[in-house]
């Protein structure tokens, strides 16, 4: 299993997790932290199965940061990835939207004085997203996808997945109810990075 002249697949294993059982593989190009496709089922055999394309949050992720809402989005992913029986979670090192953690912890210091998380990376003088979507578009390739069922709320990821030579059948919701701290943090990526949150204001 190789994507291109670099990208490897390195390892891979079961997983067995809280939502069910899964295997996971390890991409890799060199030393660079690994891309992980997460997954269950044979893939190839549904026209277009279930996939989240999730960015790296360590804080979300593992520290369980109520700051906002990737960790439960990551774990709702798994339970309905579990509940079709097929579908896969592929787990991108963009940590902070290509910045960074350390540069992240720097943004949220700037959100505490009053910044959107838009204008703490421009106070930073970094962009406000950069991440790209290639890799996972090539796992993908590499496993034989070609059309998905995408979670997301974010517009932006299904144009560039689209634009990476994946068809996105359909887009399915992933929202999680805000709470006391991330209410800021949902508004704005409604209102300026666009993202179909129904339920935000
Ligand atoms: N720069 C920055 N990045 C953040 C912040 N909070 C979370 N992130 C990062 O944002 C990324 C997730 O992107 P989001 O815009 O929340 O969501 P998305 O993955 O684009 O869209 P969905 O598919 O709908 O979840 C992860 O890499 C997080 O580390 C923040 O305040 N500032």
């Amino acid at each position: 299993m190789v994507t291109n002249n670099s990208l490897q697949a390195r390892a891979q294993a079961d997983l067995p997790t809280e939502y069910g059982n899964f295997k996971v593989i390890a991409y890799a190009v060199d030393q660079e932290p690994p891309t992980l496709l997460i997954y269950k089922g044979d893939l190839k055999s549904v026209k277009a199965p279930m996939v989240r394309v999730h960015s790296e949050c360590f804080t979300g992720d593992v520290l369980s940061s109520l700051r906002c809402d990737c960790g439960p989005q990551l774990h709702a992913a798994l339970q309905k990835i579990e509940a079709a029986g097929c579908g896969a979670v592929i787990y991108l090192r963009q940590e902070g939207r290509g910045i960074g953690l350390v540069n992240k912890l720097k943004a949220y210091r700037l959100q505490e004085q009053g910044f959107d998380t838009v204008e703490a990376n421009q106070q930073l003088h970094l962009p406000v997203d950069s991440r790209s979507y290639e890799v996972a578009a090539n796992i993908l390739q590499d496993q034989g996808v070609s059309h998905i069922d995408l979670l997301t709320n974010n517009p932006d990821k299904i144009k560039q997945l689209s634009l990476e030579g994946i068809t996105i059948d359909h887009r399915i919701p992933l929202e999680i109810p805000a709470n006391q701290f991330d209410q800021k943090y949902l508004q704005t990526k409604k209102r300026k990075l666009h993202h179909l949150l129904s339920e935000v204001d």
